[in-house]
């Protein structure tokens, strides 16, 4: 892959958010005493997203969905000052996109590259088995200036270890990651990846995070070195959680109301779900920005409901699936981890206890006091032995705060107080495999 394509995918998961016609008047906060159906007719007059129509059954779901995350709207459309000129346009086209690239510093010091740089998306997104290829080791120079000598470490191959693996990526771009040595991968290089890594060493939360170890160069591109989850189980079942409220940063809001930009990819998307859920103007412009595309997709499913989402499932048949996009209210979450798990009360014990470890080191967490968790995931990992492991991953857009000022993780998000509904969302997924494993509950198949 060309290495500049490289260096925007890197960058632009840094970088996140584009937006296009972010007008201050549009950035809304909601207040805790609105009824959800007032909330939810203000907010399609806002964004002009066609929110579903709530129901009495429904309106409890709706309610805390609204409650708990306020809609930040960030439109090209609905009385907006920005209008579509030429420049748009041509942004939204790839090759043109690529040509007008120009970086600057995030809040976090990482690198982060404009808008314009941002790939189209369909080609590049994972969708499961996959054969990760084996780069040589990199043996010549090490001194590109934008990342730290010190941190390179050379980790010794052997001939036998340099081939290629079957994994499974359920999540991510394509490419992102390589085989490294024996029991390890390598994924491509983040600032901010690598300085979590960095920062989890010592806290408690080490030994629910993959084993680091340090920066290592291949082809002249720098990656991290982590251990490989799978790599003790035996044709495992795999399912990849995204957790929290929010799944873009307050940082790549503020840039994408100050740099807006249209995608045309994520509109392509937005299409390819629903048909009808881009506003006529987005239709117009055939492209959307990329909050209202982030904030669709948290609504379409249960990351605003439940404070968490599954991404993908790699399933004991082998097979592995990544259309969850709908899957949002508490039933048919609860049915995916029925399937995913064979209710099998042994899995489901392990995973719950190792839930509850999880959230008991959260609790203690220095790292996680002090961090705004945004994407990261929750990797369930079981095989027919029954071992069933969960790890925490993907720490791409983890984001340290400033001195002194610490999160609850639990309390609703307002723009400001960075809250990311991280631990609400482990408390939701705790009760859903609860759910799963009550006793009483016939399905279970407790061997
Ligand atoms: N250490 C690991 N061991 C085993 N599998 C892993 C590991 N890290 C990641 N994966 C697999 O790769 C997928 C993508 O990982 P990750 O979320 O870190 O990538 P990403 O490119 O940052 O994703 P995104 O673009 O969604 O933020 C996961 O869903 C999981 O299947
Ligand atoms: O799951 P989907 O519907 O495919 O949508 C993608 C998903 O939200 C990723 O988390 C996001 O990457 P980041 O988390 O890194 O922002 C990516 O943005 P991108 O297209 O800008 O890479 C989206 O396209």
């Amino acid at each position: 892959m060309p290495k500049e394509r490289e260096k925007r995918r890197k960058t632009s998961k840094e970088a996140g958010l584009s937006g296009a016609g972010i007008s201050e008047g549009f950035v809304k906060e909601r207040r805790t005493s609105c009824k959800a159906s007032e909330i939810r007719d203000e907010l399609c007059q806002m964004t002009e997203v066609r929110l579903p129509e709530v129901n009495s059954t429904q309106a409890q779901t709706s309610m805390m969905e609204v409650l708990r995350v306020p809609q930040v709207t960030i439109t090209p459309d609905g009385g907006c000052s920005h209008e579509i000129g030429q420049e748009d346009w041509a942004d939204v086209d790839g090759p043109l996109r690529r040509n007008m690239s120009n970086s600057s510093i995030s809040s976090t010091g990482s690198s982060i590259e404009s808008e314009d740089d941002i790939l189209s998306d369909n080609e590049k997104k994972s969708k499961g088995n996959i054969t990760l290829e084996h780069l040589c080791e990199d043996t010549g120079e090490q001194s590109k200036p934008w990342w730290k000598i010190e941190t390179i470490v050379n980790w010794p191959f052997v001939g036998s270890q340099r081939r290629n693996l079957s994994w499974v990526q359920l999540a991510g771009h394509k490419g992102n990651f390589k085989a490294g040595g024996e029991g390890t991968i390598l994924k491509k290089f983040s600032e901010n990846e690598k300085l979590c890594f960095e920062r989890l060493q010592g806290d408690v939360l080490q030994g629910f995070v993959p084993g680091y170890h340090g920066v290592v160069e291949r082809d002249g591109e720098p990656f991290l070195h982590m251990t490989d989850l799978l790599v003790n189980f035996d044709e495992p079942s795999v399912m990849d959680c995204k957790m929290g409220v929010r799944t873009y940063l307050e940082e790549e809001l503020v840039r994408a109301r100050e740099r807006p930009k249209l995608r045309r990819d994520l509109y392509d998307k937005m299409l390819e779900v629903d048909s009808e859920a881009p506003s006529p103007q987005e239709h117009l412009q055939r492209a959307v920005t990329k909050p209202r595309y982030m904030q669709w997709r948290e609504t379409l499913s249960s990351t605003h409901t439940l404070g968490f989402r599954i991404e993908g499932i790699k399933a004991t048949d082998g097979t592995c699936h990544t259309d969850f996009k709908k899957i949002r209210s508490k039933e048919d979450v609860t049915q995916v981890f029925r399937d995913f798990s064979g209710v099998n009360t042994n899995i489901l014990n392990s995973y719950l206890s190792k839930l509850v470890k999880i959230q008991q080191a959260l609790k203690s967490s220095e790292f996680f006091k002090r961090h705004e968790v945004i994407g990261s995931s929750l990797l369930f990992i079981h095989d027919h032995t029954e071992r069933a492991e969960v790890w925490l991953i993907d720490f791409g857009k983890t984001t340290g705060l400033p001195e002194g000022q610490t999160l609850d993780h639990c309390i609703p998000w307002q723009e400001g107080n960075r809250e990311d509904g991280y631990m609400w969302g482990l408390d939701n997924l705790k009760r859903t495999l609860g759910s799963l494993t009550n006793k009483g509950n016939s399905e279970g198949t407790s061997k």
